[in-house]
């Protein structure tokens, strides 16, 4: 059942990401197991080639007649779903945005469910076009919506009724391996709340750039939802929901539902990796604090999120034409103290205190922490353990401050988002921030969808001026300026770390993910762009580079994990030879084992 990685065509794929053109390679690559035959084949999305069945395949594999005569390439068929793409785009122009976004999904949606090889080169191929739909924004869209979009399983659901159960159940997933899990709980699914068991959307999205950016291969990815019931009354309301029609497990009956799970998938497959996405704060912290050590999972909103972001902080030090060192003395205000922030002003705190040598508790100077109550400050009664951390002296500023007064008391270099609010860096807030103390004042509006993104593009830099730099979570178009500049438009999304975080850990055979392995994903993200870049505003690469810049991000955290000692090797990749792998050999051994779509020829057995 399982396709062979095509070693040394991939790695020719991985360079050419770095342009958007496609090319067919004519490498034959090794052949592929099959244990069905006939017309199960052809309703099998993972074996499907549609009208791609070379004849002498179709006798082999009892096909004959059951398609129609002639052979069509897998060129061919690319081109011919591109086409019916554009006359959708063709065909809807005028109507409403969120009618358009879910009928691309659908024509999507429907490739995915038919012939994967097909799906996965043609989001490969055009991830720019793509990632929105499948990703976010869309997809926030389609989890609302899942109930009655619904169509085909996908992944597996393990509810609070199968208690018991799990360790039999997961054996009923039919691939023999799998390698990336990602799991949610629907409790958090972007800035939307509470979808419950339609957040499984955000797994199946997730695991998709699994595929496309880090080469996963699609068979032995599983996409999970745990639901333990949802406390959002109109889908509760909702005779179409597909879901427990209960409130959510609270306490240890919910510990327990997760714990039977974690044990469950790790004992059938115990090499593989978990990423735990979008649960609520205070379930995403716990469990990352439950399992960090036993077993190989991370938290993508915590952790993914403080990686990127990290990144981008301190692109923007560089962008000021300031070295690196200058970190420790930039003023940060942050928005949303949720699992996001919190995971954010952490990494950055810990940065502060290794470049500059001092505490934690000394590196949290320059760090304001917003939530919907305000600035947090000492005097802040029933604070969350999480963010006591960071609050400030009230006498400094007064506890509860709004955005705008903290911004215009301490002129940041930098205003985050996370706080899922849409519009919350109003025009009073971006203003504010023309008085900061950076030649190049820093905006991240981060939160997704793009309805929850914290300000537009286009009003942060008409109100906070045009020699910002500016990022958001879900995509912006650049904008002109009016000085015929560009301002550019960054995409500050755990999407460019995730992937090779799983695929680092992945390879290395890591029996847990360590801290210095996410430091290493994220000082290789921070040092991706090239200073012309950063001068630019340019603080993230392309989309169109994913492919490439998670091989490197998934090379430095095998060395990071190979460093930490707790690499355990992969297949047949002992500890010893990782350990003996040289930076460039890393790369070659990651390239070498990313799953690429192309057709394989299909051996029938029994
Ligand atoms: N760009 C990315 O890669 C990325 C990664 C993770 C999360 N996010 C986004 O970040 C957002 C938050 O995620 P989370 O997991 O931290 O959520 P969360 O629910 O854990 O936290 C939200 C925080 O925002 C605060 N908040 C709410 N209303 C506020 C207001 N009016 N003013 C100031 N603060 C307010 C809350 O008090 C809370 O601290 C979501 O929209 C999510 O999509 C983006
Ligand atoms: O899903 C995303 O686009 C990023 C992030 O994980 C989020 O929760 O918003
Ligand atoms: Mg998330």
């Amino acid at each position: 059942m399982m396709w062979r990685s095509i070693a040394g065509f991939s790695k020719s794929v991985v360079t050419r990401s770095h342009g958007s053109k496609r090319c067919f390679s004519t490498t034959i690559p090794g052949p592929c197991i099959v244990h069905k035959r006939g017309a199960d084949i052809l309703h099998d999305p993972w074996f499907n080639k549609d009208t791609g069945f070379p004849l002498t395949e179709r006798d082999r594999l009892g096909l004959r007649g059951l398609l129609p005569p002639r052979v069509i390439s897998f060129e061919q068929q690319y081109d011919r779903f591109i086409e019916s793409f554009r006359s959708l785009e063709r065909n809807t122009q005028g109507q409403p945005e969120n009618v358009v976004s879910l009928a691309k999904w659908r024509i999507l949606n429907r490739l995915h469910d038919r012939n994967e090889t097909l799906y996965y080169r043609v989001l490969m191929d055009n991830i720019k076009d793509f990632a929105p739909i499948i990703y976010t924004p869309t997809v926030g869209l389609v989890c609302q919506n899942y109930s009655g979009l619904y169509r085909r399983p996908r992944g597996m659901y393990f509810s609070a009724k199968d208690k018991g159960e799990m360790m039999s159940m997961i054996y009923n997933w039919p691939a023999q391996q799998v390698d990336m899990i990602v799991i949610t709980d629907g409790s958090r699914i972007l800035g939307l709340g509470d979808l419950g068991v339609q957040g499984i959307g955000i797994p199946i999205g997730k695991l998709d750039m699994y595929v496309s950016a880090a080469g996963i291969n699609p068979q032995r990815v599983l996409p999970i939802m745990l639901d333990v019931g949802t406390n959002n009354e109109k889908l509760l309301q909702n005779p179409l929901y597909l879901g427990l029609r209960q409130p959510r497990l609270e306490g240890d009956e919910y510990l327990e539902i997760i714990d039977e799970f974690m044990e469950a998938a790790f004992t059938r497959w115990p090499k593989a990796v978990v990423q735990f996405e979008d649960f609520q704060a205070k379930w995403a912290f716990e469990t990352l604090e439950r399992y960090r050590k036993k077993f190989c999972m991370f938290n993508d909103d915590v952790q993914g999120t403080a990686g990127v972001a990290l990144a981008g902080l301190l692109g923007t030090v560089r962008a000021q034409g300031r070295p690196l060192s200058d970190f420790v003395n930039q003023k940060i205000v942050v928005v949303g103290a949720g699992s996001a922030g919190l995971g954010v002003t952490k990494m950055a705190v810990q940065a502060v205190a290794r470049m500059a040598g001092i505490s934690e508790i000394d590196a949290t100077k320059n760090f304001y922490l917003i939530d919907k109550d305000g600035l947090v400050t000492t005097e802040r009664t029933k604070l969350d353990p999480a963010a006591l951390a960071f609050a400030k002296n009230p006498a400094e500023i007064r506890e509860g401050a709004s955005i705008v007064e903290v911004v215009k008391k301490v002129k940041p270099h930098v205003l985050l988002g996370l706080s899922g609010v849409g519009g919350i860096f109003g025009e009073d807030v971006l203003k504010a921030m023309r008085e900061s103390d950076s030649c190049k004042p820093a905006i991240f509006a981060m939160s997704n969808p793009t309805t929850n993104a914290e300000c537009t593009a286009a009003d942060a830099f008409k109100h906070a001026g045009g020699n910002i730099v500016f990022a958001s979570g879900s995509p912006f178009e650049n904008i002109e300026l009016d000085n015929g500049k560009v301002g550019h438009v960054n995409q500050a999304n755990n999407m460019y770390l995730f992937p090779g975080i799983g695929l680092g850990t992945l390879l290395a055979g890591a029996r847990i993910v360590t801290d210095g392995m996410l430091q290493a994903a994220s000082e290789c993200l921070a040092s991706y762009m090239t200073d012309e870049e950063v001068q630019k505003g340019i603080l993230y690469p392309s989309i169109n580079n994913i492919r490439h810049i998670t091989t490197e991000v998934g090379a430095a955290v095998l060395r990071a994990a190979v460093t930490d000692d707790i690499a355990e090797g992969h297949g047949d990749v002992g500890p010893k030879d990782l350990s003996h792998m040289s930076k460039e050999d890393t790369v070659n051994y990651i390239t070498r084992n990313m799953w690429f779509p192309i057709y394989s020829p299909l051996v029938h057995e029994k």
